[in-house]
């Protein structure tokens, strides 16, 4: 996360750190969503090559033990069938890991709210992106979990000329646009919009411009949760 600030503790349950193992040491390398006890949502740009994963629940502060994480090991990785990994612009940037063990919910552990089918948010609805990735381009990753307040951009604006184009479908969503934004590390975590005084995890993390993450007009993209509902139900019941 590009600006923004360091998040309380714990303030936002759902998220979870993907981290891959390397030699003996597991390494953070994308966010995602516990949206079930068993199931976590994230990028399938984060989890098409096969690696040994760990999700990490409860946690702030990556390189430290704080005592409130739970350590779970991913017993299966549901990639969205239609995913292709020369071309993030296709979008179906989507995939559910199915973990060995249900999390224990508590203060620190929490579910996120996926959106209704199809539900679409006004331009400037307020949404918050959150993550442990880069907290500049090409920068390191930030230990302790960020937040920035990124408003929604529609997708007549988000696509059109001097913006996306038509690299961003409707698929698709987009936030800020302005100095704030996602970066390498946040792929695959939620961005979390305020509808009805509640949260609900709007989107996935997917992509930034090439030219730097908080590039003018050129917004970060998620993968809109509200178009892969029934593909979700499909897995999860398929289990
Ligand atoms: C997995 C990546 C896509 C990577 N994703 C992220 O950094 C994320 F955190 F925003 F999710 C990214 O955006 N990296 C930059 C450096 C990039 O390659 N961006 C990019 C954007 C659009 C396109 C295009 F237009 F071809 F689709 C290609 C690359």
């Amino acid at each position: 996360v590009v600006g923004g600030e360091v998040a309380k503790p714990n303030s936002w349950p759902w998220q979870i750190s993907l981290q891959y193992k390397s030699g003996s040491n597991f390494h953070h390398t994308c966010g995602g969503t516990l949206i079930k006890r068993g199931w976590v949502m994230t990028a399938a740009h984060c989890v098409d090559r096969s690696r040994t994963w760990r999700v990490v629940l409860g946690d702030h502060n990556i390189n430290s033990n704080e005592g409130r994480e739970q350590y779970m090991s991913v017993s299966r990785v549901h990639l969205h069938p239609r995913w292709n990994s020369n071309n993030v612009a296709g979008g179906y940037d989507i995939a559910l890991l199915r973990l060995s063990s249900e999390a224990t919910l508590n203060n620190y552990v929490q579910l996120g709210t996926l959106p209704p089918s199809g539900q679409i948010l006004p331009h400037n609805n307020p949404c918050y992106i959150t993550g442990w990735g880069r907290t500049q381009t090409g920068g390191s990753l930030s230990a302790n979990l960020k937040q920035a307040y990124l408003p929604l951009v529609d997708y007549r604006t988000c696509s059109s000329y001097g913006w996306w184009g038509s690299t961003v479908k409707d698929t698709m969503v987009c936030a800020g646009g302005g100095k704030d934004s996602g970066c390498q590390g946040d792929s695959g975590g939620p961005l979390n919009c305020s509808v009805g005084g509640k949260w609900v995890v709007h989107g996935v993390t997917s992509f930034v411009s090439s030219s730097g993450c908080n590039a003018y007009r050129k917004p970060t993209v998620f993968t809109r949760a509200s178009a892969y509902i029934s593909w979700m139900n499909s897995v999860h019941v398929g289990k």
